[in-house]
């Protein structure tokens, strides 16, 4: 592939899709001002190295809920995977345990979550709560026994958003059942469907439809989540500080500040800009991680120096699958770990530890 620069993955990753597939994961809400305010906010930061500082030795590692790893990158949950490479998911989850960064699964992939289990190295699990407490519980319960090591809520889609690309194309990739490794194989939608859903695929994929958004989800669904299990509880999409203090309110054990890659609320603020109030309130009490316009290195350096803990990288990797599967997304890894290694070490950084906001200014 040997592609090191993010326009040039989009372009051929742009090249290798179809038309409505690319724009589905390119895109974001609205007219995209706030996919291009994630981009722009973070460029609005710059770095002011220091130098004569020991660089010889870089250590990239990070700890969360009690666990090394070697590099501060998750994997974002990207669902529908199966319109990218045939090989979706299950590729994505080979490429990350070769290289030892942790995946988080989406509820809407298309292969089951136990299949991706198979594969994966560390996992954590993405939940859409369905408006069906039944079935919300029965895939924590799979992801339990799969070895799940946390469940990350995602609370920024309480409805689709209002993706003016894909309405005019007409696009919806989980009508095809690339959204549905999950709820097909889940024995809880099975029973209620009273079918199985590859004798009358339509039905079963609309009635999947019903149940994915919750938008009557609240406060008190995150309790009863909380009770549900021990696994630690994260929440995917808080971009106002008093979000986040109510998470810790409701003992859940981290949060996300994301803004979706702008695919939700177009004219919401960006991440980076999110991120550095959401630090203060949370005054390091629970991990605080970033998503959201990731590109480089500097990208990882800004957020992890505005007090993430950790970062998730989204679109890159999809590209990487579309590109070249498996090794596709193994060497956007690699080039991530990469350009995160020489930026700290041009920047006079020798540990993600020893990153902090006197390495910036905002411009
Ligand atoms: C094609 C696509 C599908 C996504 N699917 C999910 C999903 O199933 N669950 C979820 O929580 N976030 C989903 N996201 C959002 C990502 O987890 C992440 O927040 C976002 O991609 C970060 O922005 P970036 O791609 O600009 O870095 C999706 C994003 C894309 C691009
Ligand atoms: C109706 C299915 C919605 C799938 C959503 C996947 C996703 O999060 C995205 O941003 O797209």
């Amino acid at each position: 592939m040997k592609l090191f620069h993010f326009t040039d993955l989009e372009k051929k990753a742009e090249s290798i899709l179809g038309s409505h597939p690319f724009t589905y994961i390119k895109s974001g809400s609205g007219d995209e001002e706030t996919l291009g305010d994630n981009i722009a906010d973070l460029r609005k930061w710059k770095i002011r190295p220091k130098f004569l500082q020991d660089v010889s030795k870089r250590d990239l590692s990070i700890s969360l809920f009690g666990k090394n790893y070697k590099t501060p990158y998750l994997l974002a949950p990207v669902g529908n995977l199966g319109i990218v490479h045939p090989e979706a998911e299950l590729a994505v989850s080979r490429a990350a345990k070769q290289v030892g960064v942790p995946i988080i699964a989406s509820t809407v992939t298309s292969v089951s979550m136990e299949e991706i289990a198979a594969e994966a190295g560390d996992r954590w699990f993405q939940l859409y709560c369905s408006s069906d407490m039944d079935i919300t519980l029965s895939f924590i319960r799979r992801a339990e026994q799969a070895g799940y090591g946390a469940i990350v809520i995602t609370v920024d889609m309480p409805a689709l958003g209002f993706r003016a690309s894909d309405l005019t194309n007409q696009y919806a990739p989980f009508k095809l059942g690339a959204a549905s490794g999950n709820y097909f194989s889940d024995p809880v939608f099975q029973k209620k469907l009273a079918c199985s859903p590859s004798k009358d695929f339509q039905r079963a994929v609309d009635e999947q439809l019903k149940h994915l958004f919750a938008p009557g989800f609240s406060w008190e669904d995150v309790a009863a989540l909380r009770m549900a299990t021990d696994l630690p509880i994260l929440l995917k999409g808080i971009l106002h500080p008093s979000d986040a203090k109510k998470a810790m309110e409701f003992e859940l054990d981290g949060i996300i500040v994301s803004n979706h890659g702008g695919r939700q609320l177009d004219g919401c603020i960006s991440s980076i800009a999110a991120l550095p109030a959401i630090v203060d309130e949370v005054g390091g009490r629970i991990p605080v991680l970033f998503d959201s316009g990731i590109r480089k290195g500097a990208d990882v350096v800004k957020a992890l120096a505005l007090g993430a803990d950790a970062v998730l990288l989204g679109r890159p990797y999809v590209y990487g699958l579309a590109i070249n599967g498996e090794e596709g997304v193994k060497e956007v890894l690699d080039n991530f770990i990469y350009d995160l290694d020489a930026t700290m070490a041009t920047a006079g950084v020798n540990a993600v530890s020893a990153l902090d906001r006197d390495l910036l200014v905002r411009t």
